[in-house]
């Protein structure tokens, strides 16, 4: 039975989101703005008529569908003003979700059409997160994506630029994009470096393609989280290796049931990895292009699952436990996120 929890509660609810692209959280009236300021034309100049160019539609059948969203945006995120900005606007809507702590994705190989360099791109966006951090006191840290599409010279690139800013906001490196076109084992080279480099690796496998993709990553490619792994469920031995491993998933509802990484809610597997012991945390994607936000993520649980109290807040905590953040750190953020808990009159961490 569903518990159906209030929308207010689970907005004062305090989260944290792990896996959140920056090109997918842009809001419209942003790039309103961005395209008055870059004298880019657009194709309607009103708020809402802007959304269909930005959001997937009901009828998304895929990846490969999902991921053609993007370069409506990317277009507009080409200076370093404008990532700048951005990363700031994350910080701010994570704030008015009661959001926590928030890791920012993004390409930097995407932004550099106006000869921006891939070291400039993560200085602008970790400035815009630490200016965030500032005004709405939401701590955030960077993860620089690799694209599946991208040659491994070009990804290289961007591993040891984020190698440089470690310690300076970025937190780890990721692969992403079309999974089912581009293997992991693809990509080997690329993260041996970042395994040489001393940086923490999160993976996108097991959303357009199968359990096989998140073995490579774990044991090729250095991945120790995961990003999605929906289809972990296809392969017992590769699941219980994830899961004696202590490898957290970061699953992101709605984004997945747009991508058909399943087929549908009731084939979405968040109920039996939970009872399974598997690490799984509860993300957004892409706000922007799923049309979702981090509590939003968490209403669809407790209306479609039926997740108690009790359960979201272990979910949350997960996604704390998995933060690619210091161990003081993430002390500190635990016992903060813990006396909120408290305050919303809950008795209910052991
Ligand atoms: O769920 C996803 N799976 C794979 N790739 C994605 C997903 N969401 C976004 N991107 C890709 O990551 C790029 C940088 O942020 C986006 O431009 C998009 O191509
Ligand atoms: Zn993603």
């Amino acid at each position: 039975m569903a518990y159906n929890l209030t929308y207010d509660w689970l907005a004062r609810l305090p989260k944290v989101d792990l896996h959140l692209h920056l090109d997918g959280s842009v809001k419209p009236e942003t790039i309103l703005e961005l395209a008055l300021d870059q004298g880019i034309d657009l194709p309607v100049y009103d708020k809402d008529g802007l959304i269909p160019h930005m959001r997937v539609s009901e009828e998304c059948g895929s990846l490969i569908e999902y991921l053609s969203k993007f370069d409506f945006t990317t277009r507009f995120l080409q200076s370093g003003e404008a990532l700048e900005r951005v990363a700031y606007e994350v910080a701010q809507q994570s704030a008015e979700h009661n959001c926590k702590y928030v890791e920012v994705r993004f390409a930097p190989q995407l932004h550099r059409e106006n000869g921006l360099t891939v070291e400039e791109t993560i200085h602008y966006v970790v400035e815009g997160m630490k200016r965030g951090q500032r005004d709405f006191g939401v701590k955030a840290g960077v993860i620089a994506i690799c694209m599946r599409n991208h040659s491994c010279e070009s990804n290289l690139e961007v591993i040891r630029a984020a190698a440089k800013y470690v310690g300076k906001g970025v937190v780890a490196v990721d692969l992403a994009g079309d999974e089912a076109s581009y293997p992991p084992e693809w990509f080997r080279e690329v993260f041996a470096e970042s395994g040489k480099l001393g940086i923490p690796v999160t993976i996108h496998a097991g959303e357009a393609a199968g359990a096989m993709n998140v073995y490579e990553a774990v044991t090729n490619l250095g991945a120790v989280r995961i990003g999605h792994g929906v289809r972990l469920k296809e392969n017992s031995d590769i699941l219980e290796m994830v899961k004696n491993r202590r490898i957290p998933l970061e699953m992101c509802p709605i984004s997945n049931i747009q991508t058909k990484a399943v087929s549908g809610w009731e084939a979405y597997p968040i109920r039996e990895y939970l009872d399974q012991g598997l690490l799984v945390t509860i993300n957004t994607d892409n706000p922007s292009v799923s049309g979702t936000n981090i509590t939003n993520e968490y209403r669809v649980l407790s209306d479609r699952f039926g997740f108690t109290e009790l359960e979201l807040v272990k979910l949350v905590m997960n996604g704390v436990d998995a933060a690619f953040m210091e161990e003081s750190d993430k002390m500190s953020l635990r016992q903060e996120m813990e006396a909120e808990i408290h305050s919303l009159g809950m008795n209910l961490l052991n």
